[in-house]
């Protein structure tokens, strides 16, 4: 790989690294700008448009060479310098092993910092600290690129919303609630990309995966095969609004389509969804924005969707709906058969080489090794700041969910714990999935030696559904030695991860066992459930079980983070970026039932704490402190609001971002212990199509260190989106009627009322889907006609690749 190093970028190697440094990479250095072929092409004159420059270059390129540019595994164009490159690369939570990332085995670049899963994160409630996040990512991102260990663009983040409990990807989220996805996702891309439109961009971000897929494997219905039904105001209300943050409001470089069909379409098929929402409704046309397809699911619209008749079809079907990269061979193999067969145009493949290619000219690829950002190196990575960021993260998002008031812990030296479950000694457990080589890993054991404690160890049930009790023994052992018991396990990716859901939401027998006979000791004890959400109910009616904590993944320094919020160093403020259902939920619900209300005539409960008509054993948006808190909503400017005067006001192409009031939210800390508070607005009221919502997340802000006895005050921007629901059709509007602002503050609920009068006003009309079944008839539109498409050029027999080539 070193030999396809161009010249600038061996250049690029800093004192005391050798070119063996890149053995393994799959990128392909940097093109030579100066010496190399392309120098003279416009493409290298960093004082032309970007888009220009993308075009000049991929005018450069021979047909041939242009559909053999749209695979991830890009082979680049050696006869112009052009040097391969490798489209994937995954960053989910820090920069993670994936076909473009290569770590180092020892030295620099051996590792990066491993920030907890975003379910975690989500639960921060803090946009400031997700954007900090999301700096440091793109930063080491960065550092790894100028090493030729990674490339420029990161298919991150995962932003479908946390639908089901049982969804083996829901830690890839930040929770269930839409708005919070759409505004964590802000801060997300202001980190990633550098800012909202700078010149040059830090990394490219990718918005995934779009849309409507969360579904792993449930009862026979695989990701690759499913074909989600969700109705418009569905769609509208929940599962995109994420998405519509990324593209309209964040200006994201990339999006992914999913495996999934949505509605009869494979979505990665689907010109309504790829161009009339995504780019002509939400204005996602700059010529740098590129879709991809996720990996392989361009293939999946052959088989199993049955979409199309032909592989060339199915290649040409994507490729013409606006799916500009392939992640697979599909497009290499099969498009210079689309091709010549007319198909597609040249027009259609130019125009996805353009957009891949400006967003590779926006981040300095053609810039020549003085470019921004170019002088990141290894010192850049795991730096103190970003270590710090790490456990700071960790503690923010950890979720107190019961204590009598034994936490915080006072751990002296010579105080005796027993340490016991299966994440008691977690190390990569606390990463989750989308992994890289973390700094370090900090598990709860190393950070219960650190307390000073005397720490007596036992595993006790191992992976799900173990069934030995071989190794029971020094559990009993562990705590009958003990002062404090303290428990730590739940669920890991052994159940739950990417092709595979939850069977259970339960805690499995094993560990309920041993927990319960833990209990029986009677001496102080403390839980903390890890992974995602578990029934907790057993938990909270035990009486001898003092405390309980979620901590999710927390990434590196998990095990220093949960200590610190158990011996109080750090107040716990998260708060539950998820409903927590009892187990009988998944029993009364399919998972391919995608609606979200209550319906009398499926059985559905409805999802998420807008919709749940059952008891949650913990609401979205639980969480206790250690200190007490009150909170008192300054009043409102009007206590009534005229539709069509708030419209007029509202001179925004968007309507929905207009804003409506700026409501200061006062927070009193009436204890005596520091600590954080996440403000979470949200508005209810009986307006506009029923049935309704029981509360929607309007806004949120988390106010950090308010020492006891004093206040702050934290600042809700309420926009007209926020007053808005959807109707059947997808269309948003504002109505009439009474309104609730509320503050829970647990158990005080704070609020405020005003009523919007007149008359209904849209704010938001919503592209209608072509009716009766798939957008465009596959049989009809892609293969009905090939040799009548005489307007399509035919590929010149030195142009058509053979099959395999
Ligand atoms: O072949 N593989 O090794 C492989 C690995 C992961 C994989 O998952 C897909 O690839 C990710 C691309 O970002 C998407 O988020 C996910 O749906 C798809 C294929």
């Amino acid at each position: 790989m070193a030999a396809l190093l161009s010249l600038s970028a061996l250049a690029l190697l800093g004192a005391g690294a050798s070119a063996q440094t890149f053995t393994g990479t799959a990128q392909g250095g940097f093109p030579d700008c100066v010496n190399g072929p392309l120098s003279n092409n416009t493409v290298c004159d960093k004082s032309a448009d970007p888009v220009a420059r993308a075009r000049a270059l991929v005018a450069a390129f021979t047909v041939a060479e242009k559909l053999n540019l749209t695979g991830n595994n890009s082979p680049g164009v050696p006869r112009l310098g052009l040097p391969v490159y490798q489209w994937w690369q995954e960053a989910l939570h820090g920069v993670a092993s994936s076909p473009g990332v290569t770590f180092n085995a020892t030295g620099q670049f051996d590792s990066a910092t491993s920030f907890p899963q975003p379910i975690l994160m989500g639960a921060a409630f803090d946009d400031a600290l997700i954007q900090s996040v999301a700096e440091v990512v793109s930063t080491e991102a960065r550092a790894f690129n100028n090493y030729g260990r990674a490339g420029l663009d990161f298919w991150t983040p995962n932003i479908n919303p946390y639908r089901d409990p049982r969804w083996g990807r829901g830690q890839e989220t930040p929770g269930e609630d839409p708005y919070h996805l759409s505004s964590y996702v802000h801060s997300l891309i202001m980190g990633l990309q550098g800012g909202e439109d700078p010149e040059i961009r830090n990394i490219t971000a990718t918005c995934k995966h779009f849309a409507g897929y969360d579904i792993e494997s449930w009862n026979g219905n695989l990701r690759y095969q499913n074909d989600v039904q969700i109705p418009q105001r569905d769609l509208v209300e929940y599962y995109l609004p994420s998405f519509r943050s990324c593209a309209r409001d964040s200006n994201v470089g990339a999006f992914m389509c999913t495996y999934s069909a949505l509605n009869g379409v494979p979505t990665c098929a689907d010109p309504w969804l790829l161009n009339d929402v995504l780019r002509e409704h939400w204005g996602w046309t700059n010529e740098e924005q590129w879709v991809t397809s996720d990996c392989d699911s361009i293939q999946n619209i052959f088989l199993p969707h049955n979409f199309s008749d032909t592989r060339q079809g199915a290649a040409a079907a994507a490729l013409n709906a606006g799916t500009d990269l392939d992640c697979g061979t599909y497009y290499q193999h099969h498009l210079p058969l689309a091709y010549s067969q007319g198909l597609i145009n040249q027009t259609t493949v130019d125009q996805a080489l353009v957009r891949l290619y400006t967003s590779l000219v926006r981040t300095g690829y053609f810039d020549g090794p003085n470019a921004m950002y170019r002088n990141l190196t290894w010192s850049d990575v795991g730096t103190t700041h970003a270590q710090q960021l790490a456990l700071q993260a960790a503690e923010e998002g950890m979720v107190l969910l019961k204590n009598d008031g034994l936490l915080p812990l006072s751990i002296s030296n010579g105080t005796k714990i027993a340490l016991i479950g299966s994440w008691a000694n977690a190390t990569t457990q606390m990463q989750g999935n989308y992994y890289g080589v973390p700094t370090y890993l900090h598990s709860p054991l190393y950070a219960a030696q650190q307390t000073g404690a005397q720490v007596f160890y036992a595993q006790g049930p191992g992976g799900q559904g173990d069934p030995t009790t071989d190794h029971w023994l020094p559990v009993w052992t562990a705590a009958e030695k003990a002062d404090i018991i303290i428990y730590i396990g739940g669920v890991d990716i052994s159940v739950e991860a990417e092709g595979m859901d939850r069977e259970d939401i339960n805690w499995t027998g094993a560990q309920l066992d041993i927990i319960g006979e833990l209990a029986m000791y009677g001496k102080p004890m403390v839980l903390a459930q890890m992974g995602d959400q578990l029934d907790n109910t057993p938990i909270v009616n035990n009486p001898n079980i003092s405390s309980l904590i979620w901590g999710g993944y927390p990434g590196q320094d998990g095990g220093v983070a949960l200590f610190n919020i158990i011996t109080g160093k750090t107040a716990p403020a998260g708060r539950l970026p998820v409903t927590q259902y009892p187990a009988h939920y998944i029993a009364d619900i399919p998972m391919t039932d995608m609606t979200l209300r209550p319906n009398a005539t499926t059985g559905s409960p409805g999802r998420t704490y807008k919709w749940y008509n059952g008891t949650a054993v913990f609401e979205f948006g639980y969480g206790m402190h250690y200190t007490k808190f009150s909170a008192d909503i300054s009043p409102l400017s009007k206590s009534s609001y005229d539709i069509s005067s708030l419209l007029s006001g509202c001179n925004e192409t968007y309507k929905d971002r207009c804003a409506f009031e700026s409501i200061a939210v006062n927070v009193h800390n009436t204890g005596n212990v520091t600590s954080d508070y996440a403000a979470l607005g949200f508005i209810a009221g009986q307006f506009g199509p029923s049935p309704y919502p029981k509360k929607s997340l309007v806004n949120y802000q988390r106010l950090h260190s308010i020492a006891g006895g004093s206040s702050q005050t934290a600042t809700l921007n309420l926009t007209l989106g926020s007053l808005s629901r959807v109707d059947d059709h997808g269309n948003t509007y504002l109505y009439p009627g009474d309104y609730a602002l509320m503050i829970d503050t647990m158990p005080e609920l704070t609020m405020v009322n005003f009523t919007l009068t007149g008359q209904p006003a849209c704010l938001d009309e919503w592209p209608q889907p072509p009716s009766g079944g798939p957008t465009i008839p596959p049989s009809d539109y892609f293969y009905g006609g090939y040799g009548s498409r005489g307007e399509f050029p035919v590929l010149a027999a030195s142009e058509v690749l053979a099959p395999g080539s």
